[in-house]
């Protein structure tokens, strides 16, 4: 476990006052740890969870060569190009079932989908391609190729192979190969345990009557939305008024009971904020000034736990108050470091190129992250246009979006018709 401090010396050009966006993503990677506690979970609640082991397939998927059309089986070795192929039906193969008959040169078998493929048979005819006579078919000349419609053995998975790998995170396809090995429970790390709350003492709860000056929290839901959507276990924990005792008996209640803490708000340089004291005296915490846009301040650090806590104190991610300046680092930061904690591979949401509707301008020397909504073009290339009001605490602008338009640190201005990163964040979780 590293220190702050010896984080900060290890990184070339760390300026806690002039970060950029890649140098907090390189530091959170040396702060956090994975938390590697395994537990065995039946599939339905491995949804979302990180494999622990790698799954090793007790059997080859599918067990048999198969059909992957309801229609005749046969040997392909009378395929001819110049003629129809006539071929006696001397049975049917069901699903389910092996057809134990044997079939000579000049028959075939009628066969389902999924139905094993008889002995000496490698090629099924779908049935909408035949005509029909009596008990007879013909395939008509150049339809087909050898092993067309049939389903290898193994073809999906071999027995003995590592089928699902540590480290991957289990979203339906993976829950479905589990259950297709026949494994009813699976072994995943447990689940992150992430404790949250809002501060500022014009922020109102939900539920309590408006007043001048004040807001309702919105922060708390987002971060809600984004925790339980990666998968964590949420500890809720409110509002939390800007007064040092009940600052100091959250973030000791929060570090006792969570693997990481997140805060919103009291990040910045505000008169009234016993916000970054309390990190301070409570931790090993740094603030930084990030040369991004929105989402300037940021603190991080480790709040030391006094309970049953995590070793080594909780992780903080102490995010500003602005609304989509939550949301930006969350998607840019926070994530990618609860990833990291969760024990999961890395893996970077999609950034998609799309055509920009219209100029953007752009200072180099910070990143840039503005809402935007991608859609297709008449000609089908993405295009993306920015959603109205940019401001970082316009929430409606965000809610039209699908994805945060990437400019990255040494960009300069788009024009209209340039090329641009997109970051999906509707769609990818
Ligand atoms: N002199 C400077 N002033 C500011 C700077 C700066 O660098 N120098 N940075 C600005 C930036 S950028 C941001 S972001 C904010 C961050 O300040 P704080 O983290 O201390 O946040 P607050 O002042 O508490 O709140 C900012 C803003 O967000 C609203 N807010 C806060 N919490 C919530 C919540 N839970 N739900 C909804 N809205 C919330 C709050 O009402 C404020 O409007 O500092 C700038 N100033
Ligand atoms: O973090 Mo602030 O504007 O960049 O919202």
């Amino acid at each position: 476990m590293k220190t702050i401090a010896q984080i900060a010396a290890q990184l070339q050009g760390y300026d806690p006052q002039a970060l950029s966006a890649d140098g907090v993503n390189a530091f959170l990677a040396q702060l956090v740890d994975p938390v590697l506690e395994v537990e065995e979970v039946g599939i339905f609640e491995a949804l979302g969870r990180v494999l622990a082991q790698d799954v090793v397939s007790p059997v080859s998927v599918p067990p048999h060569d198969n059909s992957a059309m309801d229609g005749y089986a046969f040997d392909s070795s009378q395929l001819r190009t110049d003629a129809p192929l006539a071929l006696e039906v001397v049975g049917t193969a069901l699903a389910g079932k092996a057809w134990q008959g044997t079939v000579r040169l000049g028959q075939c078998v009628k066969i389902m989908t999924g139905a094993i493929m008889p002995a000496g048979l490698d090629t099924v005819v779908p049935q909408e391609f035949v005509t029909v006579d009596g008990p007879a078919i013909a395939i008509p000349p150049k339809l087909l190729q050898p092993g067309d419609n049939r389903r290898l053995k193994g073809e999906d998975l071999h027995e003995g192979t590592p089928a699902l790998r540590r480290g991957e995170r289990l979203l339906p396809a993976a829950c479905g190969l589990v259950a297709s090995l026949g494994l009813p429970t699976v072994p995943v790390w447990r689940k992150l345990r992430v404790a949250y709350f809002s501060t500022g003492d014009e922020i109102l709860s939900l539920g309590q009557a408006p007043r001048e000056g004040a807001v309702y929290d919105s922060n708390r839901y987002t971060v809600f939305g984004l925790l339980t959507r990666l998968g964590c276990e949420v500890i809720d924990m409110g509002v939390v008024r800007d007064e040092p005792a009940l600052l100091e008996a959250a973030f000791t209640e929060a570090a006792s009971k969570a693997d990481a803490i997140i805060t919103s708000g009291g990040v910045s340089v505000g008169e009234a904020d016993y916000t970054r004291a309390m990190m301070k005296q409570l931790g090993d915490v740094e603030f930084w000034r990030i040369a991004m846009r929105p989402g300037r301040p940021m603190a991080v650090g480790r709040i030391a736990s006094t309970g049953p806590g995590r070793a080594g104190g909780a992780i903080l991610f102490g995010l500003p108050g602005n609304p989509v300046a939550v949301m930006v680092t969350f998607l840019a930061f926070v994530r990618p470091a609860l990833l990291q904690m969760m024990g999961a591979r890395p893996e970077a949401m999609p950034l998609l190129k799309a055509i920009s509707a219209q100029a953007l301008r752009k200072k180099p020397g910070r990143t840039e992250y503005q809402r935007g909504i991608v859609s297709r073009a008449q000609d089908g290339s993405l295009v993306v246009q920015t959603t109205g009001n940019q401001g970082s605490g316009v929430l409606s602008s965000m809610v039209q979006a699908n994805g945060l338009i990437v400019l990255h640190h040494a960009q300069g201005n788009v024009a209209a018709g340039d090329a641009v990163d997109v970051l999906m964040f509707e769609g990818a979780v």
